[in-house]
């Protein structure tokens, strides 16, 4: 196959004469005409190529083509550090090639296109893209049309649109209507829009694989269509801990070549209740910091930091029960200082692991059925006591907010989860935690804290507590808007599930003697609630006993995993010098 596709030939960019080669696997051009020491040579990953047009066309800001005869024009993959970010930026190279006859130009185009397709098995043909326009600050309209859509045109990428009018329409959507044809699901939103398309899908192939998915002992079936995010929400954690940068059109470059990321999802079963989470099941001060987040959303991204000081400021602990099932330490460990970067090895042998019977992934999905075979069933362990907080994650969770995020060394597709506990502290404690998430100290070499890599975890409040209710601390106040009254408990009488569901959407709970906002109470008065919520990826869970299980690498994202800034060292671009550091060209 090498050599069908080999080309070798001379060809001119401006008026300078370059030895233009394809391989197989790459397209690379030296100047010619140049003294050696000076020689550069250019070399693009075939996989990389995102379209190859005849003429002299241009892309962006806006499309032109002038339909030369002997010219043509490769568009491809160019990486640049990103300031702040771990990751790399991704933009459109575009050279402009011209041959010295038509007739060599329709070879290399022919080439170059036979190239691509046999090399890049996973490119979409068909999108199904969901545009949130009310996620983050309200651009996602903006940031598809203009950086996104043009990209996927010159890629001979269809998509069909659907700007969402409702919450939940993108999950039905998926749920219900006919996915026949697409290859993937992309969300133009928050992590919000993600969790909807991530239910959507799960649930749709459970349904069509006849299984129960709220039942926490069946295995669930791998999901067939990959999903993508082009980042326009307010955390943007999903995209920024699997692509290691928040950039729309990096997002949709990994999209259009057709980059895969096995992702690791974790279940939340309640009764018959489920739901899903890739990054952060939460409870106590993250689920307090959701609820009173979401009274402020008119903040846009910043209700996050508002509604973070709020909730520190409360002072909260919560009583429970942790219960948790290792997973192998031979493997890896929550605090080895690794980080899962693109072709991660710990995922790689988890891929093996999970997946024995695989060698490619095309015949993925039919062994699946067998991943927990091999894993030899460890003991369950338990702890009780009063928690700041208790998360469980499935990748780091990192995010603009805290760059290494919740757990540094987790892995995306390992099979396993990062459960943190964070036991009742003083407060300048817990404000030490918080505070190392924003640096590179590290936030599990505390007293108070502890990590465990996990494939289960259950909650539970402790015997005898009431749920929902309130411990008294002091004198029985609570505000309502601007005025204190006299707290009225109204968890007791209305059960803790209803006090919390409706606290969330913001409704007053009238009973016999006075009318409260319950979530006010809850923050403000001088008892402090003796239940927290869940927060699941950023949506409020409307029950507190949870069992959670991690489902290794049920879904795929069109990315790669984050490329490593610091192999960009030195690293011209397209320079053969930093051959063995330039990750852009070998
Ligand atoms: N048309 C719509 N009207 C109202 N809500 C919507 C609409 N479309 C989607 N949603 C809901 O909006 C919620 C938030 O959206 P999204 O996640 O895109 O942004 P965000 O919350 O600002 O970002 P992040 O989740 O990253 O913090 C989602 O949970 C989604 O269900
Ligand atoms: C003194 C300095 C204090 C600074 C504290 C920084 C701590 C940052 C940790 C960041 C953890 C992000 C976890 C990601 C959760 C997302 O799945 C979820 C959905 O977008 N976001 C939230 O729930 C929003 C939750 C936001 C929490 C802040
Ligand atoms: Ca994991």
């Amino acid at each position: 196959m090498e050599t069908d596709l080999r080309l070798e030939s001379s060809l001119w960019i401006g008026n300078k004469r370059y030895r233009a080669v394809l391989t197989g696997w790459h397209f690379k051009w030296t100047e010619v005409d140049k003294k050696n020491a000076g020689k550069k040579t250019v070399s693009v990953p075939v996989a990389e190529v995102v379209g190859v047009e005849e003429g002299r066309v241009e892309i962006l800001p806006q499309k032109s083509v002038e339909d030369t005869d002997k010219d043509f024009t490769v568009f491809y993959v160019k990486r640049r550090r990103s300031g702040g970010s771990c990751g790399l930026l991704w933009s459109l190279g575009r050279t402009q090639f011209s041959c010295p006859s038509r007739v060599l130009r329709d070879q290399w185009i022919k080439h170059l296109r036979t190239a691509l397709k046999t090399h890049s098995p996973l490119r979409p043909h068909r999108l199904l893209v969901f545009i949130n326009p009310f996620g983050g600050k309200k651009k996602g309209r903006e940031i598809y049309h203009s950086l996104v859509a043009p990209l996927f045109e010159l890629a001979g990428i269809s998509s069909h649109v659907i700007v969402t009018e409702r919450a939940n329409q993108a999950r039905d959507h998926l749920l219900k209507k006919d996915l026949t044809g697409f290859d993937g699901v992309v969300c133009v939103g928050g992590d919000g829009m993600f969790s909807e398309i991530l239910h959507g899908l799960i649930g749709r192939t459970q349904q069509e694989a006849g299984l129960c998915e709220s039942d926490p002992t069946v295995t669930l079936q791998p999901c067939p269509l990959h999903m993508g995010i082009i980042p326009a929400g307010s955390t943007d954690c999903v995209c920024y801990a699997t692509v290691g940068v928040i950039d729309p059109v990096t997002s949709a470059l990994h999209i259009i070549i057709g980059d895969s990321q096995p992702l690791d999802v974790c279940s939340v079963h309640h009764a018959s209740s489920v739901r899903y989470s890739v990054s952060l099941v939460g409870y106590g001060f993250y689920g307090d910091v959701l609820v009173e987040s979401e009274k402020h959303r008119w903040m846009g991204p910043l209700r996050y930091d508002y509604s973070g000081t709020v909730v520190y400021l409360s002072n909260r602990s919560y009583a429970g029960v942790v219960q948790y099932l290792p997973a192998d330490p031979l493997l890896s460990s929550p605090r080895d200082k690794t980080r899962c970067l693109s072709g991660c090895s710990v995922c790689s042998k988890s891929t093996e692991r999970l997946f024995p019977h695989t060698s490619d992934s095309g015949s993925l999905y039919s062994s699946h059925f067998s991943q927990y075979s091999n894993d030899s069933e460890g003991e369950w362990v338990s702890v009780e006591g009063r928690f700041r907080c208790i998360s469980l994650t499935c990748m780091s969770s990192s995010c603009a907010r805290s760059p290494l995020g919740l757990s540094p060394s987790a892995h995306l597709a390992d099979g396993t989860g990062d459960l943190i506990l964070v036991w009742d502290t003083h407060p300048l404690n817990f404000l030490k935690f918080l505070h190392r998430h924003t640096s590179t100290q590290d936030q599990f070499d505390l007293p108070f804290v502890e990590v465990h890599r996990v494939k289960a975890v259950r909650f539970s409040l402790p015997e005898g507590r009431e749920e929902g209710g309130h411990e008294e601390i002091g004198q029985l106040n609570c505000r309502i808007g601007d005025e204190e009254r006299e707290c009225v408990d109204t968890v007791s009488r209305n059960g803790s599930q209803q006090h919390l569901a409706q606290s969330v959407v913001g409704r007053e709970i009238m009973n016999e003697h006075k009318m409260v906002t319950p979530i006010l109470c809850g923050l403000c008065c001088k008892k402090t609630p003796t239940v927290s919520v869940w927060n699941c990826d950023g949506e409020i869970l409307p029950f507190t006993e949870i069992f959670c299980k991690i489902h290794g690498q049920l879904v795929r994202l069109y990315t790669r995993g984050i490329e490593d800034g610091s192999a960009m060292n030195s690293c011209s671009q397209g320079s053969d010098k930093s051959k063995s550091r330039c990750i852009l060209y070998e």
